[in-house]
């Protein structure tokens, strides 16, 4: 019997809880995830109440239906602990933070994965955007389409300098960005600035971005974590009841209207991946990708 969403998250929440600390960890620090094999590890600190997270999906930690249950996961866990405050989201691979959604899980599909896909970016999406935790995002690397939302979705975004770039570009594969991507888009940036940048797709090097205001700091490489974790203990100044009401108050209308509109979302993003013509844009994309190494 295929089991609900919550169920799995639950029967995931159990086994997350069972791993143990490696022989290597600070006695303050608990690792909830750490084999090398896992797709995010996470770590949370007892005495300063920051969890990191990091993708690990190698080579370009773009998010297939188990990195994104991983990281729900993770992140429900982090939520129930009452002594987590903070978690900062970074990537194990410098150079590349996130290159998106997994273009194979939208490619050719199974209805039924696609579907569960979509959920589980759904409710992770929520989960961030609405989390009672401060969130920092620091982006060692480039962070287009899903790794830019996902950036989006934390409270304050740190981009390494360099040839890195940060974007919803997807018009650029020929798709669409949903409109709870766009509405996080508008809420960081302002509408004008939006409508350019997911008409054209796009991709803004870390110099662009921090002009449009789609990050707050832009630092040198070897500085975006420190940066972060100075960054969050301003944030866990403030008394956490009052810094979590404020970003209900602001965040919260953007959440519920993805969750009014959840099902129907669902249906019109399998109605439209799986249109021919959708299919055809894909598949010159990737393309594109494979030539680009030759
Ligand atoms: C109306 C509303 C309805 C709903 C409408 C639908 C809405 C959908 C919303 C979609 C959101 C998305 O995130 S769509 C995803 C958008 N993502 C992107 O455009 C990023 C594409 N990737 C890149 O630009 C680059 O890979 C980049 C991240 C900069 C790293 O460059 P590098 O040179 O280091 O690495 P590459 O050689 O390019 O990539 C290494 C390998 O990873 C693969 N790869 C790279 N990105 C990949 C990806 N996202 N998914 C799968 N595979 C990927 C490459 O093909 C290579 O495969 P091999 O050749 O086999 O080794």
């Amino acid at each position: 019997m295929a089991l609900s969403f919550s169920a799995k998250l639950m029967r995931g929440v159990s086994r997350c809880a069972a791993l143990v600390t490696p022989k290597t960890a600070p006695t303050s620090c608990r690792y909830f995830s750490s084999a090398e094999n896992s797709r995010v590890l996470v770590n949370l600190n007892d005495k300063t109440g920051v969890a990191t997270m990091q993708l690990n999906r190698p080579p370009v930690n773009s998010l297939n239906l188990e990195v994104l249950t991983d990281m729900t996961i993770a992140l429900d866990k982090l939520q129930t602990e009452k002594d987590c405050r903070g978690m900062i989201l970074t990537s194990s691979s410098p150079g590349i933070f996130c290159a998106g959604l997994d273009i194979m899980e939208m490619y050719n599909p199974q209805e039924d994965r696609l579907r569960e896909f979509w959920r589980t970016l759904q409710e992770l999406w929520k989960m961030m955007y609405g989390s009672r935790l401060a969130t920092i995002a620091a982006i060692n690397g480039h962070s287009p389409a899903g790794g830019c939302l996902l950036s989006l979705t934390c409270d304050y975004r740190i981009m390494a300098q360099g040839k890195f770039t940060i974007g919803l570009n997807e018009t650029l594969l020929g798709i669409v960005a949903p409109f709870w991507f766009q509405d996080t888009m508008v809420n960081t940036v302002g509408h004008r600035e939006t409508e350019r940048a997911l008409q054209l797709g796009l991709l803004y090097s870390g110099e662009n971005a921090l002009k449009v205001g789609l990050i707050d700091e832009l630092v040198s490489p070897e500085k975006v974590m420190e940066t972060a974790e100075g960054q969050m203990q301003m944030w866990l100044k403030i008394p956490d009841f009052a810094r979590q009401l404020t970003k209900e108050q602001l965040r919260g209308p953007t959440v519920q209207k993805l969750a009014q509109h959840q099902e129907a979302d669902i249906d019109h993003f399998v109605n439209f991946i799986t249109k021919k013509a959708i299919q055809k844009s894909l598949e010159m994309y990737l393309n594109m990708l494979k030539q680009k190494k030759k």
